[in-house]
């Protein structure tokens, strides 16, 4: 076991893309925790999907062997934590497990949104805050100003700011030397009862459910009896490890230390984030304070293509849930889309995680339906539903009142690209709360329904920005708005997977811009088709389909009957990706495009 003065823990906190990754890296390699020869960029980014979008979606930890200059060997724990705004949770929850925190911020680009979403969340947790300039060897550099960008917005000393070249191995000496000396030592009893933090866990399909502990006070030893304090649950511990990064199992953990657990335990759910794991017998009797779990905000149906892949859709949810507590599932039967699962995200990078997953690891073609927030409906006989999918919402005549979900979302942005953010933020309902100047920066907070940010708004905003702005935000409540759900009907059958709920102001001009875009988006039958947004029974918006016969045959003269079968297959396969709505084929892709506005 480490003696507590030789234990270092520390999180990264970084606005998405300014080097926390390759920062870790550098860590791990320059102080050989893996031979170079095992060294592959982004160590701690496992999942492929990560790799490829170059987002960090799970929190990991490493676990460093450092002798600093005063001659005496360290231990130094680093979580790593998600960057993403839909991980929040998990950011302020990994927190809690250290005691402090590199803050990089990019010396090309300066404070983001992220940058200060992130630094909250390690100032609230009290920890000790080391700022890092990153890309010092870019030309773009300029740490002077960072720096003091740092000073004003964030309002911590950034003198000693340490200038890093994560991709050159710049200044990650004195990063090092850094988390030694002006980061604490972590506190805790060795001789009290057992007192460990669940930080994580997540699911491997050798070894059950894993469980990442951050051990208060006491110590951990493999085979013992431990209580999962929550739930009262005990377990067997069956195997106790630290991350180097590869898992490596050693005998006992002891006050201080980041490291794992296994106990035959089936499920993540099982393990409840922020549980204080004690033992079994002579067991602590003060939990930590609990965490809130994190909940679902985003709704949506997943439905298959070919609906005799329905089993294995479910077989898929399931096995992704096992891994995600925060991912949530029912069953649901659409008339039009057959059997599939409404399920519940933290966010839309989230929804689109679990769904790229699906279709790629399973093989499985998705139709995706509207994302939807949950809204309150107040029925007039006092009852509060929660309605999770905007087609199951109730016969106004019984409806009070609705209430929708807001939030407040902060926005760093480009002074010239300001004017084309507020419209944008005007444009979906929001209210401004605040608008101040960094440097040549404006910072607007606005309260927003979260309905209007569901869809498509990090990609409107990184479009007028071109991609300068960045965004943030968090829950603040819900409140009453004057809203409708508004039905599509196709051929005069409605479809259910295409209802959302909309402001009533906004309902007609949405409902022209949709069934305009389906018009285009449907391709033409051998009969007319009439394209209608409704609200209740009065049709809002209409247009029309007109009719075609498609003979892709036809320029196939002469007797070439490979081509023509050749032919027919490719449209067979491009079937495939349609569904039949009464006597309607609708693609695929319609149910995400039709929704998607032009403001
Ligand atoms: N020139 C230069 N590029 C760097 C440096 N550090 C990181 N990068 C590059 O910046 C990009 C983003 O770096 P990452 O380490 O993936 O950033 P991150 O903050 O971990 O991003 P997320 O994991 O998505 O939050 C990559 O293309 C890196 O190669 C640096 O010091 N200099």
């Amino acid at each position: 076991m480490t003696p507590l003065e030789n234990i270092r823990n520390f999180s990264i906190v970084a606005h998405i893309d300014h080097g926390k990754s390759t920062l870790a890296d550098r860590l791990i390699q320059s102080t050989k925790t893996v031979a170079d020869r095992d060294m592959k960029e982004q160590m701690l980014d496992s999942m492929d999907i990560e790799r490829e979008r170059g987002i960090t979606i799970k929190a990991q930890t490493v676990r460093i062997n450092y002798t600093a200059d005063d001659g005496q060997d360290y231990i130094l724990n680093l979580i790593d934590t998600p960057g993403h705004v839909d991980f929040a949770y998990e950011v302020s929850r990994s927190m809690r497990a250290v005691e402090g925190s590199l803050l990089v911020v990019d010396s090309t680009q300066g404070v983001e949104a992220q940058t200060l979403a992130n630094v909250y969340h390690a100032i609230d947790a009290d920890h000790e805050i080391v700022p890092v300039l990153n890309k010092i060897d870019l030309p773009a550099a300029d740490c002077d100003r960072v720096a003091e960008q740092i000073e004003d917005v964030i309002g911590i000393d950034a003198s000693e700011a340490i200038r890093v070249s994560a991709k050159t191995g710049i200044g990650i000496k004195e990063t090092l030397e850094a988390i030694v000396t002006r980061l604490p030592a972590p506190k805790g009893t060795l001789d009290a009862p057992l007192k460990a933090m669940l930080v994580d866990s997540w699911y491997d399909s050798y070894l059950g459910v894993i469980v990442l502990v951050r051990i208060m006070d006491g110590q951990l030893r493999k085979g013992d009896r431990v209580r999962m304090m929550q739930n009262g649950s005990v377990h067997h511990v069956d195997r106790i490890g630290v991350f180097r990064p590869a898992m490596t199992e050693i005998d006992v953990l002891g006050p201080g230390e980041l490291g794992f657990l296994t106990a035959s335990i089936k499920q993540v759910r099982d393990t409840r984030v922020g549980d204080t794991i004690t033992h079994e017998k002579k067991g602590t009797d003060n939990a930590l304070p609990g965490f809130k779990p994190s909940q679902p905000v985003v709704f949506c149906g997943l439905f298959p293509v070919d609906a005799a892949e329905f089993e294995d859709l479910r077989d898929s949810i399931e096995k992704l849930a096992l891994n995600d507590a925060s991912f949530s599932y029912e069953m649901e039967t659409s008339a039009a889309l057959g059997f599939g699962f409404r399920c519940g995200f933290l966010g839309l990078l989230h929804l689109e995680v679990i769904r790229d997953r699906i279709e790629r690891e399973y093989d499985i073609d998705l139709i995706t339906t509207a994302p939807s927030v949950i809204y309150d409906i107040h029925m007039k006989d006092g009852s509060v539903e929660q309605l999770h999918n905007p087609a199951d919402m109730p016969d106004l005549t019984h409806v009070d009142h609705i209430e929708e979900p807001r939030i407040k979302a902060t926005i760093l942005v480009p002074d010239e690209y300001l004017g084309d953010v507020l419209k944008l933020c005007q444009d979906r309902r929001g209210i401004q709360e605040n608008l101040t100047y960094a440097g040549s920066r404006a910072m607007v907070v606005y309260d927003l329904p979260l309905n209007e940010v569901v869809f498509d708004f990090y990609d409107r905003l990184k479009s007028v920005t071109k991609g300068y702005a960045s965004f943030d935000y968090q829950m603040i409540g819900y409140r009453t708005d004057s809203l409708v759900k508004m039905s599509i009907l196709v051929n005069d059958e409605p479809v259910d997977a295409l209802s959302t709920m909309v402001h009533r102001d906004r309902a007609e001009m949405r409902g022209r811009a949709m069934v305009e875009k389906l018009k285009d988006l449907i391709p033409r039958h051998m009969f007319k088709i009439p394209i209608q947004a409704a609200i209740g029974g009065k049709v809002i918006a209409r247009e029309t389909l007109s009719a075609m016969r498609k003979d892709v045959t036809a320029k196939c003269y002469g007797g070439d009957a490979t081509r023509k079968k050749k032919l027919l297959e490719k449209q067979k396969a491009g079937k495939k990706k349609m569904r039949q709505f009464g006597k309607v084929d609708i693609p695929q892709e319609a149910f995400i495009s039709a929704l998607k506005m032009d403001s």
